[in-house]
């Protein structure tokens, strides 16, 4: 036995065996919890055998579909959770995002396995792909993978969500057209174009209705974009309840860099790695006319309420 008794620091963990599952506590239900209504496709085949490493020992673990996904949304803090996350020894994640259940479903589920990292029986395999939310065709997609599958998605005010989407592509396209222009059908009717995606994105009532209508809502569990950077061991104490699996990581774990503005990782004394997120998120907004952003949150206004209403969270756009 390698292992030492010695409490967990920071950085990753011992690996311990994973409390027992426990079901989900979402705050009230303000909408009916709606069943599943299609019928499971075939069963996900079984995980691969263990692989040989290079002395021709087997390789620990297998390669296992996810049992929980992060799946939107786009600008909300998706890396940070997935980032903080695997720091816990039982969860296993993959570092790209694969797109599996919007880009390439018809590569298959043995594809979409073969991208797995190898896990124990006793860890959690995850992936992130913040497109998902806001795929039509992915509630479906991911029922049919299973039924069981732990939804998360990291929610943020869809104005502001809205500029960090812009200011992304601008960085990539620095002739697109100015986001007051791309806002509005009409401006000076207030018509707001829902169609533009940085808009469409944001109308989370409506993406959720789709996800409802194959899991129950004990099954989503949301994520504040805005708590994650203020309280981050508040919210991944959350997630970590809703994984099932114990609270190892604490506030212990983090530290406010002020350089980057946003809190970071401590560094496990043995790492050279840096703990702090890539230059592309937490990116400074283009500035933005603030009576377009009045005009925005006039707009979204009714749909985050429906949005609170249905997960039974206020989340405090304003
Ligand atoms: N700890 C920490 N460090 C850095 N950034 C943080 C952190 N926590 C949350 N955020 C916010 O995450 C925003 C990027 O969100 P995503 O990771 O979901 O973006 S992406 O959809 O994967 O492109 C990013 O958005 P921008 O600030 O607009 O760049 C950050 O505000």
């Amino acid at each position: 036995l390698l292992c030492c008794c010695a409490a967990p620091g920071p950085g990753r963990l011992l690996a311990a065996p994973r409390c027992p599952r426990r079901p989900a506590a979402p705050g009230p239900k303000l909408l009916p919890k709606s069943r599943p209504c299609a019928p499971p496709g075939p069963p996900p085949s079984a995980p691969r055998p263990p692989a040989a490493n290079h002395s021709g020992a087997p390789k620990p673990g297998a390669k296992r579909l996810p049992q929980a996904l992060i799946v939107g949304v786009k600008k909300g803090g998706t890396r940070a959770v997935l980032e903080f996350i695997r720091v816990h020894p039982d969860v296993r994640a993959l570092g790209t995002e694969p797109h599996f259940f919007d880009r390439n479903y018809g590569r298959g589920l043995d594809w979409y396995r073969s991208l797995m990292p190898r896990t124990l029986e006793s860890q959690i395999t995850l992936e992130k792909t913040p497109s998902y939310f806001v795929t039509q065709e992915a509630p479906r997609r991911i029922f049919n993978m299973s039924r069981d599958t732990k939804l998360i998605v990291v929610v943020r005010d869809p104005v502001t969500r809205a500029i960090s989407d812009y200011t992304q592509t601008l960085s990539k396209k620095p002739d697109l057209p100015a986001f007051e222009g791309l806002s509005f059908r009409n401006r000076s009717l207030g018509q707001v174009d829902a169609s533009w995606n940085a808009i469409r994105i944001g109308l989370y009532a409506l993406h959720l209705q789709g996800w409802l209508r194959y899991f129950p809502l004990a099954q989503i569990h949301f994520v504040s974009g805005e708590r994650l950077i203020t309280d981050p061991a508040g919210e991944m104490g959350r997630v970590q309840d809703f994984l099932g699996i114990r609270r190892l990581i604490t506030d212990q774990h983090f530290y406010f860099n002020k350089t980057k503005g946003f809190p970071c990782l401590k560094k496990p004394a043995s790492s050279l790695l840096p703990r702090c997120l890539g230059k592309s998120k937490g990116r400074t907004h283009v500035q933005i006319d603030p009576d377009v952003i009045e005009q925005l949150r006039d707009f979204y206004r009714p749909h985050n309420i429906k949005f609170y209403e249905a997960v039974g969270r206020d989340f405090r756009w304003e």
